[in-house]
């Protein structure tokens, strides 16, 4: 019987899995279930395999990632219409989605040794690691017989020159203590990337292109010859474009003005995993949470288009932010840009920001296309401005899921060879 990938994808308040066959090399997608809400309950469960279809079911007692990892795996293996995977020894590659590798290049096997040094990795992100840690202990659990290999968002960034990575600080300091531009998202990027060269019919070292991830984290890549310049988040996912709950640049005084207790822990903090105040209010009650009282941009964009003042405001936000780094990653590129991609959830089904976007870069050479923007086409890569026009806008879907099985897929040989 041939054997299944899961690819895990943690965030910090979901967990999505999609479950792949690969018997001709290329993976294909047999289900995908994901448990959002995690961290404002109850957790809501959705699933598709095929016509079988679960929308937002809510779910009780699932607290933490393990416990939703748990419950997608027995949901997994008790649907008789998912034949191939029926227990867990058909799993014979679990991929987990780390968000902060630190210096991590390429895909790794996690044995004891690389999950300690996830651990120690965790205190630069730990509000990104922790969950996708917490998955790989609960595999190792159910299915002993399962090689774990985690993938790296910051991995596809290790490319960006020292004068974009370097932050203006005493250097031995930095050195010291990894002070530096890592970048994430990059799981996504390295998947825009690949559509969009195909999309576009280029050489992937001739691709110029500005893309932004935007979901519940939003980022934007600058890629040059196919390979990332520039991304803007930072150290952490914090720096950059605000996002759901999080602030993205502020003035790094502000904290200090905002509450006198920025450098004590947060209550929840542990002795292993340190978070503090700051961190907990820049991170996690910040962004469009704190400016609108919801964190779904969908909701955000209509009610602003309704008139509400607060709404407008964070659109209008974001759209400053985004055509900034646009501009920036504009000339860094010298002008010449194959394209600007919208991806993530925002990118992919907000067409009011991607127009609101559009026409503020129209001037640059972009041509946007009013009606293909409002109904993009079905495809991976589509379209939203005028294909003739000197620079393209794209909408890309991109799946961090499907990326990681096709690099596990391409060192899959090696892995099994340790
Ligand atoms: N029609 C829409 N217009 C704008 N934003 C949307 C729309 N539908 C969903 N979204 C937003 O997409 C975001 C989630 O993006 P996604 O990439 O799925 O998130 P995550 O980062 O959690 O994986 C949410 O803010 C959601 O509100
Ligand atoms: C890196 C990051 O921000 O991830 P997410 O968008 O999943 O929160
Ligand atoms: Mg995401």
């Amino acid at each position: 019987m041939s054997k299944v990938i899961l690819s895990i994808n943690a965030g910090s308040s979901s967990v999505k899995v999609s479950v792949f066959s690969y018997a001709d090399k290329e993976p294909k997608q047999l289900a995908e279930i994901q448990i959002s809400g995690l961290t404002a309950p109850p957790a809501k469960l959705t699933y598709s395999r095929g016509d079988e279809n679960v929308k937002d079911q809510e779910l009780s007692d699932i607290k933490n990632s393990q416990d939703a990892y748990e419950y997608i795996l027995k949901h997994l293996i008790d649907d008789k219409g998912l034949s191939e995977l029926n227990s867990p020894d058909d799993i014979e590659f679990a991929c987990h989605r780390v968000v902060h590798g630190g210096d991590y290049s390429k895909p790794t096997r996690i044995d004891k040794d690389t999950y300690h040094h996830l651990e120690a990795l965790s205190d630069l992100a730990p509000l990104h690691n922790a969950g996708a840690l917490e998955i790989v202990k609960a595999v190792h659990a159910k299915c002993p017989n399962t090689t774990n290999v985690a993938f790296f968002d910051s991995a596809y960034h290790q490319t960006i020159p020292p004068e974009a990575y370097t932050y203006a600080i005493d250097p031995k300091r930095a050195a010291k203590n990894k002070l530096r531009k890592y970048g994430f998202h990059g799981l996504s990027y390295a998947f825009i990337l690949k559509a969009c060269v195909w999309h576009l019919r280029s050489w992937e070292n001739e691709t110029n292109l500005i893309a932004l991830h935007l979901g519940s984290g939003a980022s934007i890549c600058c890629i040059k010859g196919g390979k990332s310049v520039d991304t803007s988040m930072g150290l952490t996912p914090l720096a950059g474009l605000p996002g759901a709950t999080r602030s993205g640049d502020v003035d790094p005084s502000l904290i200090f003005h905002f509450t006198h207790e920025a450098g004590k822990p947060a209550p929840g903090s542990t002795k292993e995993l340190h978070i503090t105040q700051a961190e907990q209010i820049l991170n996690k009650e910040s962004g469009w949470k704190a400016m609108t009282g919801t964190t779904d941009f969908g909701e955000i964009t209509k009610r602003a288009f309704e008139g509400d003042a607060a709404c407008k405001l964070a659109f209008d936000v974001f759209v400053d932010r985004i055509v900034g780094y646009i501009g920036s990653y504009f000339v860094k590129l010298n002008g010449d840009v194959n394209a600007v991609v919208f991806a993530g959830g925002i990118g992919e089904k907000g067409w009011q920001l991607r127009e609101a976007v559009s026409a503020k870069i129209k001037f640059l050479g972009f041509s946007p296309d009013l009606k293909g923007n409002e109904n993009p086409g079905k495809g991976t890569v589509v379209d939203v401005g005028n294909p003739g026009a000197e620079h393209r806008l794209l909408l890309c879907r991109t799946d961090e899921q499907l990326e990681m099985a096709r690099e596990c897929l391409e060192v899959a040989d090696e892995i099994r060879k340790r």
